[in-house]
């Protein structure tokens, strides 16, 4: 039968990467969304915003939600200090398994531990199962429209300390309004918006920061 998207990317970066070598990755993805077949990575225009609220905060307990191919996965890890730890959320078990793939090609599983399953549950499971206080830092790439209750529900758990950020894609395209209303008008956060283009098109998308204020 024919394969799927992920595992033509994955074959991509398995041909074009070099193992261990976590830019290379990047690279064999970006050039393979633009050349190939187009997918949902947050891409090298707003994965440069990424970069650089990464390397200023440097944060040693990172979440990421929606792993997918594991691009955005690759690109926050290649970025963390030794010792520090990135946890990311996929509900997918196939995306699961070629994302496992890619971020062993890059060499960073020493970084990365990836959790299959649903952001409801393994949310209230982060203290008791991971040893996790709190959070330096949050990528939301999931679904859209679990931005706002999953955010509500880290707050609930305790997970948002003063000063913990939030990074959120897609805030334009496809959009997550209510996610925006909730930020930008909440006393809890100081919300900033990094207008970009959506990945590997001229239209246009964004992230938005968001500094959790306790
Ligand atoms: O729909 C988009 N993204 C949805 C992304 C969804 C991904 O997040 C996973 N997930 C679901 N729950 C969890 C958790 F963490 F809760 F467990 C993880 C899903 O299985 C999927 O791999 C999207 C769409 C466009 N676009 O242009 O249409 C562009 C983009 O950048 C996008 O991110
Ligand atoms: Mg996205």
């Amino acid at each position: 039968t024919r394969s799927t998207r992920p595992q033509r990317l994955l074959k991509a970066v398995q041909k074009r990467a070099t193992r261990g070598d976590p830019q290379s990755v990047i690279s064999a993805i970006d050039h393979f969304c633009r050349h190939s077949e187009w997918a949902m990575n947050v891409g090298d225009e707003k994965g440069s915003i990424l970069d650089s609220v990464v390397s200023e905060l440097n944060p040693e307990k990172v979440l990421e939600l929606g792993t997918y191919c594991g691009y955005s996965t690759v690109r926050i890890a290649r970025l963390l200090p030794p010792g520090a730890r990135l946890i990311t959320l996929e509900f997918n078990a196939d995306y699961a398994a070629i994302a496992r793939q890619v971020i062993s090609w890059a060499g960073l599983e020493d970084k990365i531990q990836l959790v299959e399953g649903a952001s409801e549950d393994w949310i209230p499971r982060m203290k008791e199962h991971f040893g996790i206080e709190t959070f330096d830092f949050v990528f939301l790439d999931h679904w859209k429209d679990r931005y706002l209750p999953d955010t509500k529900l880290m707050e609930d758990c305790g997970l948002l300390r003063k000063g913990t950020v939030l990074l959120a894609d897609n805030v334009i395209c496809p959009g997550v309004p209510d996610y925006l209303e909730y930020v930008r008008n909440s006393l809890s956060y100081k919300s900033s918006y990094f207008k970009s283009h959506l990945e590997y098109t001229k239209a246009e998308d964004g992230l938005e920061k968001s500094v959790f204020l306790g």
